[in-house]
């Protein structure tokens, strides 16, 4: 297919001034990924990938092929988020979704199913293919965490969440988005869920084309292949991977995927159990340890603790890169996660809910930032 042919390899993760120094300890070369190339980008991902379907001229509902296999499968890998699969499964069957990352989730097929009617896979996947090359994230993070000896800062462009409401009524991405750059943010993370965040896609592109030059993270609750290409061809450089509601397979085939585009795969683990079905999969270059639980937003920064005590040397034998995620307001917060292993921090709500989200960083670290 000519949108994948037509990828380039990544980058190498280590920018030239990485080579002049020593790599702090957290931060080792990565074990390249063995997974071979997929072989045909259309339809070819696990079982139950979402189709768009006809049904009295509108495309909005969702169907899958073996809808409860798909769930028997991610409930044996300890995934409680089950997917809906609209209207195979009824409603008497599914009840009411169990919490909010469940509802999001459920929705969200039905967007993709509604995205992919609007935007075929095939457009999607050669304009993608057509798209400028990405940037190159995980050097971006390396080079900022070198240069400052903090953490590297990875700055969300977020308006809203279900757990804290408007953050910021007066709200323009691209202002945001400068003004992190300007203070040393190393990449920038856009929001792009619209009915509970309050982003969308339109904000990642506007971004992009406003000449910002961080590498842009595409926040997404990705469960199909199509927002992966999707995120790609309107200007994505890496995109978000949640081990809570992606079975081990939906992992692989999606790092694939973002191999053969050049995207950095950020993925997103909560727990022990998530942390180890993530570590036994090749090719992962970054995890970030989510401090908020997506379905009862409890936050516990003593969470990137534990994990990273457990599992530090493991992750550092595979060269991954570590990315404290979640309730970080000021610099013993950042020197907390420091000190238990990250190397890069994702920090939303306590930067754009100040008056001015840059000036905000150096309040956050307790220094300015080196760009
Ligand atoms: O605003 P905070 O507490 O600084 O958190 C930022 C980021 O970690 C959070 O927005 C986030 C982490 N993982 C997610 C997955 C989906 C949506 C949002 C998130």
């Amino acid at each position: 297919m000519e949108a994948l042919g037509s990828a380039k390899p990544r980058a190498s993760p280590f920018p030239a001034a990485a080579a002049r120094s020593p790599l702090p300890p957290q931060v080792v070369v990565p074990a390249s990924s063995s997974a071979p190339a997929p072989s045909r980008p259309l339809r070819s991902g696990p079982k139950g990938t979402i189709q768009a379907v006809a049904r009295n001229e509108m495309l909005s509902v969702v169907e899958r092929e073996d809808c409860g296999s798909v769930n028997d499968v991610a409930a044996s890998q300890g995934i409680r988020i089950r997917r809906h699969c609209r209207p195979t499964a009824s409603m008497e069957e599914m009840g009411a979704p169990r919490n909010v990352l469940e509802r999001i989730i459920w929705d969200k097929e039905i967007e993709v199913a509604q995205g992919l009617a609007n935007n075929p896979l095939r457009e999607v996947t050669e304009s993608a293919g057509k798209a400028p090359p990405t940037r190159d994230f995980y050097g971006a993070l390396v080079a900022a965490y070198m240069r400052n000896g903090v953490p590297a800062l990875i700055a969300e462009v977020k308006k809203a969440s279900p757990s804290r409401g408007v953050l910021r009524e007066n709200f323009d991405a691209v202002e945001i988005a400068q003004a992190y750059e300007k203070y040393g943010a190393a990449c920038l993370s856009i929001l792009t869920d619209e009915k509970y965040f309050q982003g969308s896609f339109e904000n990642l592109q506007k971004v992009r084309k406003a000449g910002v030059k961080c590498p842009l993270l595409c926040k997404e609750f990705v469960i199909d292949e199509w927002q992966i290409y999707y995120a790609r061809s309107v200007g994505a450089d890496a995109i978000l991977l949640i081990a809570a509601v992606l079975t081990d397979a939906d992992i692989t085939y999606f790092l694939r995927i973002c191999k053969e585009l050049g995207l950095t795969a950020l993925v997103e683990v909560h727990d022990g159990r998530e942390m180890e079905r993530v570590l036994r999969i090749d090719g992962v270059q970054l995890i970030g340890i989510n401090n908020r639980s997506l379905a009862t937003f409890i936050v516990d920064t003593s969470n990137t603790k534990r994990l990273l005590e457990k599992h530090g040397d493991a992750i550092r034998e595979k060269g991954i890169l570590v990315v404290g995620e979640s309730g970080l307001f000021n610099p013993d917060d950042v020197a907390y996660v420091q000190k238990a292993g990250v190397s890069a921090v994702l920090v939303g709500e306590s930067l754009v809910k100040q008056e001015d989200p840059g000036r905000a960083i150096a309040g956050l670290f307790g220094k300015e930032l080196l760009r």
